[in-house]
């Protein structure tokens, strides 16, 4: 049986940790709100995360770090992206010397441009072979619901991300392998910068004619950096790519497109962000993934603008015809363009 902990009872860590206790895998849970803890332990539900769904009897959430991580064999990282470097620098120490650090998480680091798999292996010096990532379309409350679903798990290590894949698939919970972990990770994280857009365009009032158009530029642009940074183009036509682009712009359960959808209806920037209680990722790694962009000369017109919105005042007008006064161009994808 293997044994995992999950580090962070926010609403995908908790899913993740069910999907694991499902798989026949003995879960520790880590939270740093005893309330949430208590209730797991005692009333088998994350109120604040998951109403109404029950939670295996295999899964024990705990306050204490180590008490999480003692003897296990995956670490699973469940924070948000920005605050990971911090948390795992704590919890160094603790790390058993052999277990798979697995990342959920779908941004990128400010300030260092790093994915979460270069902050993991940094922070916990540890060879890449020994990180792995979990990307896809998945939507906490339908995995949780055991709606059918996909996921990647990604590890440079064809064998280690064989292994993950055999301890988190479920009849529900359908996982693949893939070694380009620059591809799903990039792929996660940039997705939510493009519903961020998305959201804004619905919020205006814009229908489908303009959703498919941002989905459809936007998977050029991820994929024009994914190929500068070294990722395998048909990663961005999988379940990491494409799945998630599509999952994440269509759906009202993303915080991402919710965010930018309350903004196109009118709400400040400031109003937005104290409605939104939960963490939306576009939001503050848009302006990582352009400097990223920047520094590899990728031109990426759809993640400028929702940079410019969220970071320096841009409104969201402007941000519209400077996306469509673009110059002329052929239509190309990927790497060519
Ligand atoms: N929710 C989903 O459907 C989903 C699906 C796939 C991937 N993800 C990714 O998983 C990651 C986590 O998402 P989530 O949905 O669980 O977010 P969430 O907002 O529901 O939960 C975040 C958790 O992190 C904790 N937290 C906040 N600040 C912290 C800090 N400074 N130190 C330690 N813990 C802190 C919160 O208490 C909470 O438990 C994100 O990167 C997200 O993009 C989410
Ligand atoms: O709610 P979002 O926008 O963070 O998206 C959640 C997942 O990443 C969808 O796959």
């Amino acid at each position: 049986m293997n044994r995992a902990a999950v580090m962070g009872s926010g609403s995908f860590g908790t899913v993740f940790a069910k999907v694991l206790c499902d798989a026949g895998g003995e879960v520790r849970l880590w939270g740093r709100r005893p309330e949430i803890v208590k209730a797991i332990n005692e009333g088998r539900e994350n109120a604040d995360y998951l109403p109404g769904v029950e939670l295996p009897e295999t899964m024990r959430a705990t306050l204490d770090p180590a008490e999480a991580l003692q003897g296990v064999d995956y670490v699973v990282l469940a924070v948000p992206s920005q605050t990971l470097r911090e948390n795992l620098s704590a919890w160094k120490p603790l790390l058993p010397e052999s277990a798979v650090l697995v990342s959920l998480m779908k941004g990128i680091e400010l300030g260092t441009c790093r994915r979460m798999s270069e902050v993991i292996q940094e922070v916990a010096d540890v060879p890449q072979e020994r990180v792995a990532v979990i990307s896809g379309p998945n939507f906490a409350r339908e995995i949780a619901a055991r709606q059918p679903a996909a996921s990647v798990a990604a590890c440079t290590d064809a064998e280690t991300a064989r292994r993950l894949q055999a301890a988190c698939m479920t009849p529900y919970f359908r996982v693949y392998t893939n070694t380009d972990v620059i591809g799903c990770e990039l792929g996660g994280a940039v997705k939510n910068v493009i519903a961020l857009c998305v959201g804004i365009a619905a919020g205006l009032g814009f229908g489908d004619s303009t959703r498919a158009m941002l989905i459809t530029r936007g998977l050029a642009e991820i994929a024009r950096l994914g190929t500068a940074l070294g990722a395998d183009q048909h990663t961005f036509a999988g379940l990491a790519g494409l799945g998630d682009l599509v999952a994440t712009c269509s759906s009202p359960l993303s915080r991402n497109r919710t965010f930018g959808e309350n903004l196109g209806r009118g709400m400040t920037l400031e109003q937005v962000t104290a409605v939104t209680r939960q963490t939306a990722e576009g939001v503050k790694s848009s302006e990582a993934v352009l400097e990223l962009a920047r520094k590899h000369s990728v031109e990426m017109p759809i993640t400028e603008v929702v940079a410019a919105v969220m970071h320096h005042g841009m409104p969201i007008s402007e941000a519209g015809y400077l996306l469509m006064s673009r110059s002329p161009k052929p239509e190309r994808y990927g790497v060519d363009e």
